[in-house]
């Protein structure tokens, strides 16, 4: 901890321990918007590979992948990752060949981080692998485990990973109980490992990154290289104060952040937006996000509960909205969704579309204009249409998506500047230059504060908009000496969405 400390200190940082909270990451000088506090390559991480989506375990890339001629469970996209994984990977390998194919299908992600957290240690131990004061186990075993607090069909579930774990490394001296205590190490330790566009790619172990706690609305944000997990300031950051990233998805309601942050990481959320909780501008907040509209169209109240509970009424007109009729729509929603979901998982995205179509119906009768759930329904609708190429139909949906984002994700948030980014590209690809400009710039304000400017996905996002830029100057150009421009222009770009 002495040498962590003083790596630490060099960076502007320190390890203070907060009563409730625990340990907690405190700068100890100022730290500017956009600027790296920290970051970190993972102690142990592995791609969330699936029967029908594999990664590489070295770079979590998908493309060009062979698997391991061995043991037949991990992949690579070429020997460069090969080579970089194998001296953890020839021990792995080794424990993954002794299991017959039923056993080696029950070896999901998570038992493979363990089992590769395990392999490190001794690879480290045996000093095969180098250890320094932010990369040795001893990090590991300092993480907080909440295994007094966790309940007991959970326990029982982690003693039978636990047992797998054991049959995979075959290590008499490593008790069921430390391995069970280690995958509650994990479940408030371990971090998603996602890309640019925040999609998820794997999982992985980050020890120092795990000393900084969590807040609804926090003064960082922890994005990925790679596999290396970078935290950035979303605002100037004042010398002795705690570094905080989220941990959830930040946009519901303060209940349903706290039952978020109470299932998974046991603790029960202070944050100046929790405080607010039960006051009358959370209620109305929590109102207008997961709640009802009125049943006046022409009236834009929020409603809450009534007294004796037969309904829900309108706060500004005082219109009731019945239980059961709220129950019905309710109830219509979710036997769609199911099918919506379903339709798109299975790649028949006409189908979904018409889903989708029918739920935002619905929605718009029942939910506040700044639902999540309704945005939620958008954004399925901008996917699939996405998906089915109608790009015109694409960007109504995003922009409809906007004012809710702006609302849900305020100051420097990488899902708005990416949603930002996927109006600009759409809007770009249908001419509409001017409003394209506009949006991929938000996204640039946005996106170089959260995801810095070096990477390779910032620098298509500068090119793309240096190129609107230079486009919308040509379109001008062009107007004024009344030139026809080339329409196949614009089919040169492409459009992804995160
Ligand atoms: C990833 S760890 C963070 C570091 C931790 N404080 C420690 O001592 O190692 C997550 C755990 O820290 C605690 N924690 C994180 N943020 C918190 C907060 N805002 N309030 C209270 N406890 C918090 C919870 O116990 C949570 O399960």
């Amino acid at each position: 901890m002495e040498d962590l400390q003083s790596a630490l200190l060099e960076r502007g940082l320190t390890v203070s321990t907060i009563p409730e909270k625990g340990r907690s990451l405190v700068t100890t000088r100022d730290f500017s918007p956009g600027e790296v506090i920290i970051s970190q390559e993972p102690y142990a991480s592995v791609p969330n590979n699936s029967s029908v989506d594999s990664r590489c375990d070295g770079c979590l890339k998908s493309s060009n992948l062979k698997r391991c001629s061995a043991c037949q469970v991990v992949w690579y996209c070429g020997s460069t990752c090969q080579k970089s994984e194998w001296n953890l990977h020839r021990l792995e390998c080794h424990a993954l060949s002794r299991l017959n194919k039923d056993r080696q299908k029950s070896v999901t992600p998570s038992i493979r981080l363990m089992v590769k957290l395990y392999l490190r240690r001794k690879l480290q131990s045996e000093k095969i692998i180098p250890t320094t004061p932010a990369d040795n186990f001893k990090l590991v075993e300092d993480l907080v485990s909440h295994m007094s607090d966790i309940d007991e069909k959970q326990l029982v579930l982690y003693a039978q990973m636990a047992n797998l774990v054991n049959l995979i490394l075959q290590w008499p001296e490593i008790s069921i109980k430390e391995i069970a205590e280690n995958f509650s190490k994990l479940a408030c330790n371990a971090h998603t490992i996602c890309d640019s566009e925040l999609r998820p790619l794997g999982t992985g172990l980050y020890p120092v990154i795990s000393i900084i706690n969590h807040s609804c609305l926090p003064n960082s944000v922890l994005v990925f290289e790679g596999r290396l997990a970078v935290v950035r300031a979303v605002q100037h950051i004042p010398k002795g104060t705690e570094v905080l990233i989220s941990y959830i998805e930040t946009a519901g309601s303060t209940m349903t952040r706290q039952k978020a942050l109470k299932e998974q990481y046991l603790f029960t959320c202070r944050c100046p937006r929790c405080i607010k909780v039960g006051q009358y501008d959370d209620i109305r907040e929590s109102a207008i996000l997961e709640g009802y509209r009125c049943k006046d169209n022409g009236c834009s109240g929020l409603l809450l509960r009534d007294s004796d509970d037969t309904g829900f009424i309108c706060q500004q007109c005082r219109l009731l909205r019945n239980k059961e009729e709220i129950k019905q729509i309710a109830s219509e929603l979710n036997f769609l969704s199911d099918q919506a979901i379903k339709s798109t998982s299975s790649g028949h995205y006409q189908e979904a579309t018409s889903m989708y179509k029918m739920i935002e119906k619905l929605q718009t009768k029942l939910c506040h204009s700044f639902s999540i759930n309704l945005m939620r329904t958008r954004e399925a609708l901008l996917k699939n249409l996405m998906e089915l190429q109608e790009w015109r139909e694409a960007l109504a949906y995003c922009r409809l998506t906007i004012p809710v984002y702006e609302r849900i994700y305020p100051g420097f948030h990488p899902l708005l500047g990416l949603q930002y980014y996927t109006c600009g590209k759409l809007e770009w690809l249908l001419g509409d230059t001017e409003d394209a400009i506009k949006s991929l710039t938000k996204a640039v304000d946005i996106l170089r504060i959260t995801h810095g400017t070096n990477t390779l996905f910032m620098k298509e996002l500068l090119i793309k908009l240096e190129e609107a830029h230079a486009e919308a100057s040509y379109k001008l150009s062009s107007k004024m000496s009344s030139k026809i421009y080339p329409l196949d222009y614009f089919c040169k770009i492409d459009v992804c969405y995160h």
